[in-house]
């Protein structure tokens, strides 16, 4: 067992190293594939916590390993082959300590409790900004500094780098081609920062400089136009930190030995399961543990995996759970008959683990993003209108007229002339920015929604109306200091806003609509203000 750290990352870092040590020792086919499952289940938690340098070089290391992987006569692998994966491994640990460094300069170790993930994650950005940008670059620090990261400035030409690792580095181009030297520059810093986001802003439209500026080390190639805007996207989204709840596998299955393997193989992938060994049993599990996917025996006593399926492909709540067949049944045509009737895939038996894992983590994410496009606004990530709806209709439900709840509808300040003026990108970054801004502001239990094109819906359970009020006075007030830059500089937007309570108004229906009542009073009193309704 792992001394435990407390720390997810170093626990599982300390298992793919200890993995690999008793392959060099034993130098068994069975071992790399533990060794194997153990840096996809690494790669995944990074992936899962948006670090894309260390999921890079976690990936790197994968596919080492994969095409390795061969049958049990090509291991041990030759000592040459085993030399290379060490160096990968070793630069990968080199990095995830690299980035443990930052914990200890922003904060006492001890302090920090066992779940928390930011500690990896810096929130240094660094910037090597030409000359003639220096007006948009300027914009663009304010703006994220205004978001609460550390915006160092560097010279194209200066040797000299922060002592800290940044979360990101952004170049901003003259506009003209990148020179030899500037491409240099770029591979010394990929270098130096392997675990950091590389982003080049103001890529010539062609293919051989975005090529070779990939070939030096940049992840992301931003084009001349709407380059603030999307710099801005690419550093929040890499510190959005949602940290998924976990994958949840419900496994139909009699025998012990397979669902103990099973369980085994997907745990080591961070992957709940709940097991049950009586099919007649599978609505009520269903209910009970709600899945993302099944994974289901053929062959089981009373009736078997594919008639249950075909039950559950009947009820409209389980018609596009995924539902993955392992069996040890190799007849084809009864395979195929199987996928007819509503399975989506076939593992045979024995499973391969890293295999068994990857299908069951990509019928996952695929389900999930189905599921989460139905109900999130792809721009902002906040609940969408639909949602939010119900979110509200559900909190006033809780609430029952009891607990304070107050909701307010704010609405984004001349919004067509932000648009008219400086073009449809920048108007999406400053309805980004507002949303990065409540998001930051309130609380996990408030409902934030985006009910229309610039109007946002916000719910807080348990405060006043006057309590809301002074909240949302304040971001109302930050809102309009916030610079959003655009290719020429800085602009400032505003927005109103309405609010409207219980026990005054009774149910979500009304509480919307006085609401947004208010804020219409508010835009005709001058806008930038908030206004709450009152008894009449
Ligand atoms: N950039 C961008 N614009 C949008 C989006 N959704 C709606 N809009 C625009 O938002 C503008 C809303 O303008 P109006 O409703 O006339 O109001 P306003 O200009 O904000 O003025 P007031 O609300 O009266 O202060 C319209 O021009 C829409 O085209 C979006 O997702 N992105």
């Amino acid at each position: 067992m792992p001394p435990t750290s407390h720390n997810p990352i170093e626990d599982r870092l300390y298992v793919l190293r200890s993995r690999w040590e008793k392959y060099v020792a034993e130098g068994g086919f069975e071992q790399f594939i533990e060794f194997a499952v153990a840096v996809n289940s690494l790669a995944e938690y990074f992936n899962r916590l948006r670090l894309p340098g260390l999921v890079r070089l976690c990936e790197g290391l994968e596919n080492a390993a994969l095409v390795r992987l061969g049958d049990v006569s090509t291991h041990p692998i030759p000592q040459r082959e085993m030399q290379s994966l060490q160096r990968q491994i070793d630069t990968l640990a080199g990095s995830v300590a690299s980035s443990r460094l930052v914990r200890n300069e922003r904060r006492d170790a001890e302090t920090v409790p066992a779940s928390e993930i930011e500690w990896i994650k810096p929130r240094s950005i660094w910037m090597i900004a030409a000359a003639e940008k220096a007006e948009m670059a300027d914009a663009l620090s304010g703006q994220l500094q205004f978001f609460g990261f550390r915006v160092s400035r560097i010279d194209w030409s200066s040797e000299l780098l922060p002592d800290d690792k940044p979360l990101a580095v952004l170049f901003v181009s003259g506009g003209d081609a990148a020179t030899p030297a500037e491409y240099r520059r770029v591979a010394a810093i990929r270098a130096s920062c392997p675990a950091s986001q590389l982003v080049y802003l103001g890529v010539p439209s062609a293919i051989e400089p975005v090529v070779e500026l990939m070939r030096a080390g940049i992840d992301i190639t931003i084009p001349s136009d709407d380059q603030p805007a999307l710099a801005l996207n690419c550093v929040l989204d890499l510190v959005q930190t949602n940290e998924q709840e976990q994958y949840r596998v419900l496994v139909v299955e009699d025998s012990r030995v397979a669902v103990a393997l099973i369980q085994r193989t997907l745990a080591q992938h961070g992957i709940d399961t709940f097991a049950i060994n009586d099919p007649g049993r599978l609505l009520e599990a269903l209910e009970e543990y709600r899945p993302d996917l099944v994974l289901m025996d053929m062959h089981m006593p009373r009736f078997n995996g594919v008639e249950a399926t075909r039950v559950l492909r009947q009820m409209g709540a389980y018609a596009s759970l995924p539902i993955v067949y392992l069996s040890g049944e190799s007849d084809v045509a009864m395979q195929v008959e199987a996928l007819r009737l509503g399975g989506d895939q076939f593992l045979m038996k024995p499973f391969n683990p890293v295999l068994l894992a990857a299908v069951v983590k990509t019928r996952i994410e695929r389900f999930r993003e189905v599921q989460r496009s139905t109900r999130l606004d792809g721009l902002t990530g906040l609940l969408n209108h639909t949602a939010a709806k119900s979110r509200l209709s559900a909190l006033v439900e809780e609430s029952d007229g009891r607990s304070a709840l107050t909701v307010a509808m704010i609405d984004i300040d001349h919004f067509k002339s932000i648009n008219d003026t400086y073009g449809h990108p920048v108007g999406d970054q400053v309805i980004r920015g507002l949303a990065w801004l409540l998001k930051g502001r309130l609380r996990s239990v408030d409902l934030i929604g985006r009910y229309g094109g610039e109007e946002f819906i916000i719910a807080l359970p348990e405060v006043s109306l006057d309590q809301a009020g002074a909240v949302i006075d304040r971001i109302r007030s930050d809102f309009a200091e916030l610079p959003h830059a655009h290719p020429d500089g800085a602009l400032h937007a505003s927005f109103s806003a309405g609010l409207a309570a219980f026990p005054l108004v009774d149910s979500a229906t009304a509480l919307t609509e006085a609401a947004d009542s208010a804020l219409m009073q508010a835009k005709r009193l001058g806008r930038n203000r908030i206004e709450k309704h009152r008894a009449s």
